[in-house]
């Protein structure tokens, strides 16, 4: 465990994260200290409603803090350093969730033989319920890895994985969310064109997608084969299948996971470039 841990970045992601910390007691509210550049307001909304530390002054934050979460933008990651670099010891583990970012990159920019390690989690993880993806860097002992598992087990589950698949791994679990989101706001359209109530179709909608998702969990079926079991013949769903076929849509699926990974690339590469 920690005393303290501090959060560089005060956003959606980092709000996930302490959310899911607490909800699953994983450590005090006071052991979290939050940072930002700027906004107030955001600092005094999250203190107010997770009763956790803030501060802008960046000495007070890093003091006496065990892990150190970076949570601002890729293109926030130099100035963010270069912000807390004067008070980071190299006792102190960095936990970096930035999409594109290399843990090379990070320990290079902080000028010591820091230990980093690079997750990917997703908004889930605001109800403990994130896929997280980790991967260590140069500097990282086991022990090191292994309170940073057990830390973001708190917000779901973790999976160790190679630095160089984490790219996809982001467009998939990372964006991943984001994907099906969208294709829930087509079924909502779906009801609503259809005259269905918002209140039922919201019930039916995501306890469907509950459904499916435990299935994907419990059983060892291909979800090829779960989907035939739902397609009789000459049926309803082979008349949507069709549709979907038509329009190629595993193929549109898998460009737009091909188009988010390319972009955490790039992410990464625009910044070693400069
Ligand atoms: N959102 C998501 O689903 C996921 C996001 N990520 C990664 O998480 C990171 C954060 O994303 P998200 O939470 O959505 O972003 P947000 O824009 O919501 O938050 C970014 C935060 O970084 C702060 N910040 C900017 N510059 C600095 C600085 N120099 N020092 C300290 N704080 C700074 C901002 O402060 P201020 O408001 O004052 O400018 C803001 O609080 C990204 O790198 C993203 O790749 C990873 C997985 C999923
Ligand atoms: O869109 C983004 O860049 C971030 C990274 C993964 C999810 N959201």
């Amino acid at each position: 465990m920690f005393q303290k841990i501090a959060f560089i970045g005060a956003g959606s992601m980092a709000e996930a994260i302490i959310s899911g910390m607490i909800q699953k007691d994983y450590c005090k509210p006071e052991q979290i200290v939050v940072t930002n550049k700027s906004n107030q307001n955001r600092l005094k909304y999250l203190q107010d409603k997770y009763k956790i530390t803030i501060s802008q002054d960046k000495e007070q934050v890093m003091k006496g803090a065990e892990i150190i979460v970076l949570t601002m933008k890729p293109a926030d990651i130099v100035n963010g350093i270069n912000d807390i670099k004067p008070y980071l010891k190299e006792e102190q583990l960095i936990i970096s969730v930035l999409a594109g970012i290399s843990t090379d990159f990070i320990a290079k920019q902080t000028g010591k033989d820091i230990a980093v390690i690079r997750a990917m989690p997703n908004t889930s993880a605001m109800i403990g319920q994130s896929a997280t993806a980790i991967t260590p860097g140069v500097f990282t002992s086991k022990e090191q890895l292994g309170k940073a598992k057990s830390l973001l087990k708190a917000i779901g589950m973790t999976t160790i994985v190679n630095e160089d698949d984490m790219h996809a791994i982001t467009a998939l679990a990372g964006s991943g969310p984001a994907f099906y989101y969208y294709m829930v706001e087509a079924m909502e359209i779906a009801a609503e064109e259809a005259g269905i109530s918002e209140e039922t179709a919201k019930a039916l909608i995501t306890q469907t997608f509950v459904g499916v998702a435990e299935m994907l969990k419990v059983t060892d079926n291909h979800p090829a084969e779960l989907r035939k079991k739902i397609t009789s013949p000459g049926g309803t769903t082979q008349a949507g299948l069709e549709i979907l076929e038509q329009s190629n849509f595993q193929r549109v699926i898998v460009e737009s996971i091909k188009a988010a990974t390319e972009r955490s690339n790039q992410l990464g590469k625009k910044l070693q470039e400069k």
